[in-house]
C-alpha cells in the first residue's frame, strides 16, 4: 500500500541542521534574488552572469515572487508525494522502467555505474515528464502510477513555475551574451515535446559513519538549466570549474566540495546545453551526491529537481551572439536534441534505459 501521507517518511521538520566541522568543506556559491532578476536589477544580473560564467552554480533566493513561492511550497509536497511513490511496492515501480530512448519513469537503486569498475549507485529516481502533466489525461502519452496522478495538478504548477524560472535566467543570460532572446526561447516552447521532467529523487540513510556509497555519481546535466531543491547536505561540487563534459571523473584536479541547503533557496545550475549553446562560454559545473553528513546521514534523502531542457526536435548547436566565440558547427546538419541527451545519458554509464 502507498505510505499515507501523515505517515510519510520526508520529515523536514526532524531533519539536523548541515555539521558546522571543517571535515565538510562547503562551496561558496553567490545568492541571486529572483526578484531582483524580475525586476531588472543590473547588479543582481551582472554577478548572476558571472556566477554562471564561472562555477555554474548558484543559490536562488525564491520568496516574494509568484514562481519562486510556487517553487518553495510546492517542494514539500512534491518531495511528500515522492515518498508515497518510493514506497509503492518494487513490482509495482518497476512497471515504470524509461522507454523509447526517453528517461521518464522510474530509475532503480543500481541502475547506473558509479565508477569505472562498474559499483553500483544507490539513490532511486521517479521522473515525471512536463509534457504528461501540463495535458490532458487522455493526451498523455504513458501510464503513471496512482500517486502520480493525483498529484498531477501540482505538478503541472510546479513544472510551469520552474520552466518559467530556468526561461527567465537564460533570458537574462541571452541579454548578457548578445543572444536573441527568442533563439532560446523558441527551442523551449512549454508544449513542445521536451526531456524536461520533474525528479524525484530518493538515496538510503547511511550504511556506516564512512561513506563509501555514491548516491547519484560524478555528472553534469544534460539539459539547459535545472533548478533543485534539496533538504539534506550530500550534494558536492569539483572544486575546479569543469567545462568539458565526460562521463564519471573530473578532468581537472581539485576536490568535492559540499553544498549547503540553503533554506528559502533552491539550487540552479547550467547543463551541457548551455555550454553546446554558447560554445563553452557558460559553465555546466560538475556534481554527484553521497550520503548526508555526520547526523543528517540518519535520514532518507529526498531531493527534487526541476530539468528544463532543449525541445526534442530542435537541433543543438551553437547560437549566434556577440558573446559567443564563433563555431564550427553552423554549417553542419546537427543533432536533435531528444538523440543529443540520450547519448550523454547513455556516456554516464546508464544500464537501464530502454531503447
Ligand atoms: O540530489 C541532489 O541534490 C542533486 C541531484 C542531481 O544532481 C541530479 O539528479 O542530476
Ligand atoms: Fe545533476
Amino acid at each position: 500500500m502507498p505510505h499515507k501521507e501523515e505517515n510519510s517518511e520526508f520529515t523536514p521538520e526532524q531533519f539536523p541542521p548541515f555539521p558546522e566541522d571543517k571535515d565538510f568543506p562547503t562551496v561558496e556559491l553567490q545568492t541571486i534574488s529572483l526578484k531582483k532578476l524580475e525586476e531588472n536589477d543590473e547588479a543582481e544580473k551582472d554577478r548572476a552572469f558571472e556566477a554562471f560564467k564561472t562555477r555554474g552554480f548558484v543559490y536562488l533566493e525564491l520568496a516574494g515572487t509568484e514562481k519562486g513561492d510556487t517553487i518553495l511550497h510546492g517542494a514539500d509536497d512534491v518531495a511528500r508525494s515522492a515518498a508515497q511513490i518510493f514506497g509503492l511496492p518494487t513490482d509495482e515501480k518497476l512497471k515504470y522502467k524509461p522507454v523509447n530512448k526517453e528517461l521518464f519513469g522510474y530509475k532503480m537503486v543500481g541502475a547506473t555505474n558509479a565508477d569505472k569498475a562498474g559499483t553500483p549507485d544507490t539513490a532511486e529516481f521517479f521522473n515525471v515528464s512536463k509534457n504528461d502533466m501540463i495535458v490532458e489525461d487522455s493526451e498523455m502519452l504513458r501510464s503513471w502510477p496512482a500517486p502520480v496522478l493525483e498529484h498531477k495538478p501540482l505538478y503541472a504548477k510546479y513544472s510551469k513555475a520552474a520552466h518559467s524560472t530556468g526561461l527567465m535566467i537564460m533570458d537574462m543570460l541571452a541579454d548578457k551574451l548578445g543572444i536573441d532572446r527568442e533563439d532560446i526561447r523558441k527551442r523551449h516552447l512549454l508544449e513542445d515535446l521536451a526531456g524536461d521532467h520533474i525528479r524525484m529523487t530518493r538515496g538510503p540513510p547511511r550504511k556506516s559513519a564512512e561513506m563509501p556509497e555514491i548516491q547519484t555519481p560524478s555528472h553534469t546535466d544534460f539539459g539547459t538549466i535545472t533548478i533543485l531543491m534539496n533538504w539534506l547536505g550530500g550534494l558536492q561540487v569539483w572544486s575546479e570549474s569543469s567545462r568539458k563534459t565526460g562521463p564519471l571523473e573530473p578532468d581537472v584536479p581539485g576536490e568535492w566540495l559540499w553544498v549547503k541547503p540553503k533554506r528559502g533557496c533552491a539550487i540552479v545550475n547550467l547543463g551541457d546545453a548551455a555550454v553546446k549553446y554558447t560554445n563553452g562560454v557558460l559553465c555546466s559545473g560538475r556534481h554527484r551526491v553521497i550520503p548526508s553528513p555526520g547526523e543528517q546521514g540518519k535520514w532518507p534523502r529526498y531531493s527534487i529537481v526541476y530539468f528544463v531542457r532543449p525541445a526534442d526536435k530542435t537541433i543543438m548547436q551553437t547560437l549566434k551572439g556577440s558573446g559567443v566565440p564563433p563555431a564550427d558547427d553552423y554549417g553542419e546538419k546537427g543533432v536533435e536534441a531528444k538523440e543529443w541527451i540520450y547519448q550523454q545519458a547513455m556516456g554516464l554509464g546508464s544500464k537501464h534505459l530502454g531503447k
